[in-house]
């Protein structure tokens, strides 16, 4: 064979797709479920988890359609939703359409043992080693860290996994962890019936615009949600059928169940990579078009989590596209080592314009860089904010309806760098963010982008007449 992808997660999928399609022929190694984690532990079930609970939210806004809301959630019924969108866990239809395809597929355990060479432990019991003509591309993901809590190795606790496949609404659910993970699945069982705490180390929503997560903070505490920033638990135990956190200064929590959210770490635990000259286990380390630095010969590929670059499935897929297309040209000899910038072989967009959702109620969407990582980029930055409740489109979409947006443009280009939105229904604003902010649309030109009335899309009128055109 020409390519062995190890992980068929949505990346793996994708980069074995593009090189096939490049004439290729490929190998699909996976230890589990194909599709990975995206599929069946993450984005697909967590939103099953959210979006019902956001539809009744919304219509209580909406006074006419609020008095027929006259009961709460079916849990029952969204975690039966849920369990579809997971595909019962079964990878039947992912591995068919690997098949159709045209790629191969290998179940079991894959680790490097050397130059193109992969060994496969498989699910058969049996040893497979594989050799690629062209290169082997490392697509393996992530997996939960964990925090150094006195007792929290021996205690019973869920990670997203458990969080997201649960069949039944505990009782009450403490979530250590203030990041996307956290108020997401936060959220999900507190409008599911948990009474669910969350703690974070610092504030919520870390890496946004801090006004989102100031947002998102409210809406979980006005759903019930007891929200402790700048908390960490000291130690954590069970206690009969659930756990004690111990908070300090004799505080402490009890809940039926822990979800510890403090971050993902690269899966290359067991990988073989010292076999290939690499040490620690840090993230895989690329150049723009998926070459793992410091491999000689330049045959070792790797996207998506693994890499640490943008671990999100969309920007995974992305980088996966460029270099699946890149190992099909450079086998051709079309390519030679550098790619250039905004080529279809080369994953700009990780370095300026990743675009993010959090699908809590309110969402929150941005693309670029905040106020402060362009500042700290030394960029000149302006940042232009506007209330969202003062916008038409938004007003008619929810009774009370509270967000903010804000654009970052540097000043010395009159160019967007930054886009963030946090309130009801943003997330479908987003992709307008991410062409301004890729395409570098100048702010003149953007002014002729006339939005819809009365649409939410009408904050950019706003943001722009904030400028001051
Ligand atoms: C709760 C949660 C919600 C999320 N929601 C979103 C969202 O809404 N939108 C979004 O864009 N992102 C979301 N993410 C992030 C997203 O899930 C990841 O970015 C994405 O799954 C990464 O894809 P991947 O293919 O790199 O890794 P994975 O999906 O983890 O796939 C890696 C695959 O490799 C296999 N594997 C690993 N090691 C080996 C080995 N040695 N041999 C063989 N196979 C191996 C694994 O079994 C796995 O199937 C979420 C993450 C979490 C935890
Ligand atoms: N909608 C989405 O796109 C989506 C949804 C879920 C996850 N993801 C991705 O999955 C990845 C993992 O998300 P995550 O939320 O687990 O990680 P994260 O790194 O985004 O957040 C970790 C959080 O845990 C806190 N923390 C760390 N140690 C702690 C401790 N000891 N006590 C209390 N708090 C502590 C940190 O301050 C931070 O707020 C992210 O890259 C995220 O983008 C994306």
């Amino acid at each position: 064979m020409d390519v062995v992808v190890i992980g068929a997660g949505a990346v793996g999928e994708n980069l074995a797709d593009r090189a096939g399609r490049g004439g290729l022929d490929v190998v699909l190694v996976e230890r589990e479920l194909v599709g990975g984690e995206c599929s069946y532990w993450a984005c697909m079930p967590s939103k099953a988890l959210l979006l019902p609970g956001h539809a009744l939210a919304a219509a209580r806004r909406l006074p006419g359609a609020a008095a027929a809301v006259t009961g709460g959630l079916d849990a029952g019924a969204v975690l039966g939703r849920r369990d579809t969108f997971a595909s019962g866990w079964d990878d039947s239809s992912q591995a068919e359409w690997v098949a159709s395809a045209g790629i191969g597929l290998l179940r079991g355990s894959a680790r490097l043992t050397g130059e193109r060479r992969v060994e496969v432990d498989g699910d058969d019991g049996g040893t497979t080693v594989l050799t690629a003509r062209h290169a082997v591309a490392v697509c393996t993901g992530s997996v939960p860290s964990l925090p150094d809590v006195e007792g929290l190795a021996g205690t019973p606790h869920w990670t997203s996994r458990e969080a997201t496949s649960a069949q039944e609404v505990p009782a009450s659910l403490a979530v250590v962890g203030g990041g996307v993970v956290a108020v997401e699945l936060a959220q999900a069982w507190q409008r599911l019936g948990a009474r669910v705490s969350v703690l974070a180390r610092s504030g919520l929503l870390g890496g946004a615009e801090p006004f989102a997560g100031e947002l998102v903070g409210e809406a979980l505490a006005a759903d019930g949600v007891d929200v402790r920033t700048g908390t960490s638990p000291r130690s954590v135990r069970q206690d009969g059928d659930g756990v004690v956190l111990d908070l300090g200064d004799g505080a402490t929590l009890r809940a039926e169940r822990l979800l510890v959210a403090t971050g993902r770490t690269p899966a290359v635990d067991g990988l073989g990579l010292e076999s290939v000259g690499l040490t620690g286990d840090g993230p895989l380390e690329v150049d723009d078009s998926g070459r793992v630095t410091g491999v000689p010969g330049g045959w070792l590929y790797a996207a998506g989590d693994v890499t640490g670059r943008a671990p999100l499935t969309h920007q995974g897929k992305y980088a996966a596209r460029a270099a699946g297309d890149a190992i099909a040209a450079r086998a051709r000899g079309d390519l030679g080592g550098e790619v250039a910038a905004w080529s279809r072989f080369a994953a700009t967009a990780d370095h300026r314009a990743v675009p993010q959702v959090v699908f809590t109620d309110p969402e929150v969407a941005w693309v670029g860089l905040t106020a402060a990582q362009a500042g700290e980029r030394g960029l000149d930055v302006r940042a232009v904010d506007v209330d969202l409740a003062g916008v038409a489109g938004a007003g008619l979409l929810a009774d009370g309806y509270a967000g903010r947006a804000r654009l970052v443009v540097d000043e010395s280009r009159r160019v967007v760098v930054g886009a963030t939105f946090a309130g009801q229904g943003v997330a479908e604003l987003l992709h307008s963010a991410t062409i301004a902010v890729v395409g570098e649309v100048p702010l003149d030109r953007l002014w002729h982008a006339v939005p819809s009335y009365p649409t939410v899309s009408e904050v950019w009128l706003r943001l722009l007449e904030g400028y001051g055109l």
